[in-house]
């Protein structure tokens, strides 16, 4: 997991300070985890649940262990794994990853092209496993616009970027002619492109044509517009104007935007990047602007956050668990303030992790458990206390960190 450049340490990563006596001394002061609940508290708590708003209840996009299972010849290929993903309304946010992670795969399901075989998504409302062909119709015309990687993709070829982008309108119906001309002139005109109204797409540059290709998508007023790698096939200063009119579409529309890319300009753009590794939602990175209290100066600091899900599973970035030597097996502490995790030192787990080859897990191990935890930075994204849990009795509000050495044991 790359961190962005200039930035402080992840807030949910292990902190890599060697553990302190003065750690070590309030590692013996730790709280200890709860005893397993009995039935009555699980009852209890399931009654309490059942009391709660809906998961994504208050998102525009809401995924709750989204599964897309491809069958080809026999061979079951599992490119969504339960991925949980919530969008809201009038944000712009990039969705990242490497290829075959399920990124397009996720985009065509929110575009209501696909279906997924299972788990939940829901985008403004309409359930996109239970729509029936009308709806999907409807659903694909009316609420989500779409931009292809591809500028041949988006447009039709021989009409101009003006009749392209009243083609949906004149699709959708209950527009006149001439409301459709000056509505597709405004939105030709908001992307500064008012001088391509009465070119064909071949009389446009790349950047042009996905410029119009985002006011075709923009034309019946979607509430979502989804782009896949939008700015794939476009030199950096063009990638730069057509991430220019997506950020124009979000805030003079106030249309959430969500785009794929591979292109790390565009993720470093947005406030909120959201990496997708193996079919699943793996770590987010939001930026921020921050004031610094003494000079008063602002500057845009960025954070890494690793993605809990409802199962409560946390995927730990390789490069941390590299460095523990860290492998099949950890152990967990609850703290006052945070989670942590700890490679696994009993006789089996060295040996097994030996046996993987994952390192000896203790290299520069302190003789303490002080985990360096209850890090103080503060965090108004509302991440500081919450986005680390727990199944069951486990949950904190702080960083999950780890240290080498065996907690608790100065
Ligand atoms: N129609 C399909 N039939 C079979 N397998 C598929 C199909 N579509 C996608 N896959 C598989 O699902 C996995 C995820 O593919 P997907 O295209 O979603 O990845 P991606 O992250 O968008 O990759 P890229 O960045 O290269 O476009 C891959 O292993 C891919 O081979």
């Amino acid at each position: 997991m790359t961190r962005p450049e200039g930035t402080p340490p992840a807030a949910t990563g292990p902190t890599r300070e060697p553990a302190t006596g003065a750690a070590s001394g309030a590692a013996s002061a730790r709280p200890r985890p709860a005893a397993p609940a009995g039935l009555a508290e699980l009852e209890r708590r399931a009654a309490a649940r059942r009391g709660r708003p809906e998961y994504g209840h208050d998102a525009l996009i809401s995924c709750d262990r989204l599964v897309r299972v491809f069958s080809t010849d026999g061979v079951e290929v599992q490119a969504l794994q339960g991925l949980d993903l919530l969008v809201a309304e009038g944000e712009l946010m990039a969705l990242v990853g490497a290829s075959g992670s399920g990124k397009s795969t996720l985009m065509n399901i929110l575009a209501g092209q696909d279906v997924p075989t299972a788990g939940a998504a829901k985008v403004a409302g309409r359930d996109l496993l239970t729509m029936d062909a009308k709806a999907r119709l409807g659903y694909r015309r009316d609420v989500v616009g779409f931009v292809w990687q591809q500028t041949t993709r988006n447009l039709l070829p021989y009409l101009t970027a003006l009749q392209n982008v009243t083609l949906p309108m004149q699709l959708r119906g209950g527009r006149r002619r001439a409301e459709r001309t000056k509505a597709a002139g405004e939105l030709l005109s908001m992307l500064s492109l008012d001088h391509c109204r009465d070119r064909r797409p071949h009389q446009l540059s790349g950047g042009e044509q996905q410029r119009t290709a985002i006011a075709v998508a923009l034309a019946n007023t979607p509430s979502v517009l989804l782009a896949d790698e939008p700015t794939g096939e476009l030199d950096s200063h063009t990638a730069e104007q057509v991430f220019g009119a997506f950020r124009t579409a979000n805030a003079e529309l106030g249309t959430t935007i969500v785009i794929v890319t591979h292109d790390q300009a565009v993720a470093d753009e947005v406030r909120r990047a959201v990496a997708i590794r193996d079919g699943r939602t793996s770590s987010e990175v939001l930026r921020r602007t921050e004031r610094d209290s003494a000079t008063g100066q602002e500057s845009l600091v960025a954070r890494e956050y690793a993605m809990l899900d409802r199962a409560g599973r946390l995927q730990l970035p390789a490069e941390y668990t590299r460095s523990l030597g860290m492998a099949h097996r950890v152990l967990l502490e609850l703290e006052s303030d945070h989670i942590g995790v700890w490679p696994d030192h009993t006789a089996d787990g060295a040996a097994r992790t030996r046996g993987e080859g994952g390192g000896d897990g203790v290299s520069g191990g302190g003789s303490g458990g002080g985990s360096g935890g209850g890090d103080a930075r503060g965090d108004s994204d509302g991440g500081g206390a919450g986005p680390v849990g727990g199944a069951g009795p486990v949950s904190g509000a702080g960083p999950v960190s780890g240290a080498a050495g065996e907690p608790g044991a100065g």
